[in-house]
């Protein structure tokens, strides 16, 4: 029998008792005539409350054929779901109510002010005047557009619209957030001021938030998780270092090592006759190697133990980029 301490029943507890905001067991969804494409496929994810979650996948992976049955535009072929504690498939309503929706690409009524066009939405929620009103100017000023409340959407730049978009999708004062590449078509500077919203919008007023994305940059700076998906199957869930770890365990460890005192070939020798070290390339005056497994200490110790002086010795982090294309390469 395992015996475990008391911190670890306590942690283990907390754990359990986490609340989802969002829940999939096994949720399918096929298209065509036979059913023969599988844009969702038996999909099981779990966010937690109050996480940014990351949702990436190449075109076509079935990203927002997810979002889309997460908030009731769609009915999946099997499998089920939770967003906010309410049932995908019978709980709708109360889905709605709990959460914002920035679709891609997302519409509005061009010809009406931001202001007006708010006001329609909050009319939506039976939010009454008064408080409407309020929201609608506090949202507008959250967003950065308290100067173009009275201007007709129609005029808005790509970037405002994303922010006038991120706006509607807050106007019900959801719990969870759902984002489908929000920061698409627009220039460094907004997608920024952007990122800065959704990270401030999840700090201030712990709202869950789902998104979707094609920059990996993006994702890597504000999302606690993310999911990999490819041909509607799961690849991989995690955080960026548990996505590293995943990666380490088959492809080994990368190291740049730079030593003086000793001659830079027969480091390599001392280096190479290590455990777990596959390969030792000098790249004057940097060494790389090549490990099985995490084994800076023990090469350190080599070398030391040689009159080796260690000026640098840093494992080669993947970036989230690098990541996601090996593990989509190895699916
Ligand atoms: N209404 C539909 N009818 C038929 N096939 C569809 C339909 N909607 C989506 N698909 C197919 O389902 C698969 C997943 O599409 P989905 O739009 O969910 O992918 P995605 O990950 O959001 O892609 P992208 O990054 O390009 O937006 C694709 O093969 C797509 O062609």
């Amino acid at each position: 029998m395992e015996i475990i301490s008391r911190e670890q029943e306590q942690s283990q507890i907390m754990e359990r008792t986490k609340e989802l905001a969002i829940e999939t067991i096994n949720l399918s969804k096929s298209f065509g005539k036979e059913k023969k494409i599988h844009a969702v496929d038996n999909l099981n994810l779990k966010v937690k409350k109050g996480e940014v979650f990351g949702f990436v996948g190449p075109n076509g992976a079935g990203k927002t054929t997810t979002m889309k049955m997460l908030i009731g535009l769609l009915e999946p072929t099997s499998g089920s779901g939770k967003v906010a504690k309410y049932d995908i498939l019978h709980e709708i309503i109360n889905i709605r109510e709990e959460t914002g929706v920035l679709p891609e690409p997302a519409g509005f009524y061009d010809y009406l002010t931001a202001r007006q066009n708010l006001r329609f939405y909050a009319k939506l929620y039976d939010i009454d005047s008064n408080e409407r009103e309020k929201r609608i100017e506090n949202l507008l000023e959250t967003v950065g557009l308290s100067r173009a409340i009275d201007q007709k959407i129609g005029g808005f730049s790509t970037g405002m619209r994303k922010r006038f978009g991120l706006a509607q999708a807050l106007i019900n004062e959801p719990t969870v957030l759902f984002l489908d590449e929000p920061t698409s078509g627009i220039d460094p500077l907004g997608a920024q001021m952007m990122r800065n919203l959704i990270k401030n919008l999840n700090k201030s007023k712990s709202v869950t938030v789902f998104l979707s994305s094609h920059s990996m940059e993006e994702v890597e700076e504000i999302c606690d998780r993310i999911a990999i998906i490819a041909k509607g199957k799961l690849l991989a869930v995690g955080s960026v270092e548990d996505l590293r770890s995943v990666v380490r365990e088959k492809e080994g460890v990368h190291y740049l090592l730079e030593v003086q005192d000793i001659i830079p070939s027969e480091a390599v020798e001392i280096v190479k006759d290590v455990d777990g070290v596959e390969e030792v390339e000098i790249q004057y005056p940097t060494l790389k190697v090549h490990s099985n497994f995490k084994n800076g200490a023990e090469i350190a110790k080599a070398l030391a133990k040689t009159g080796g002086t260690i000026s640098l010795l840093e494992e080669q982090e993947l970036t989230l980029q690098k990541l996601f294309l090996k593990i989509i390469e190895e699916a």
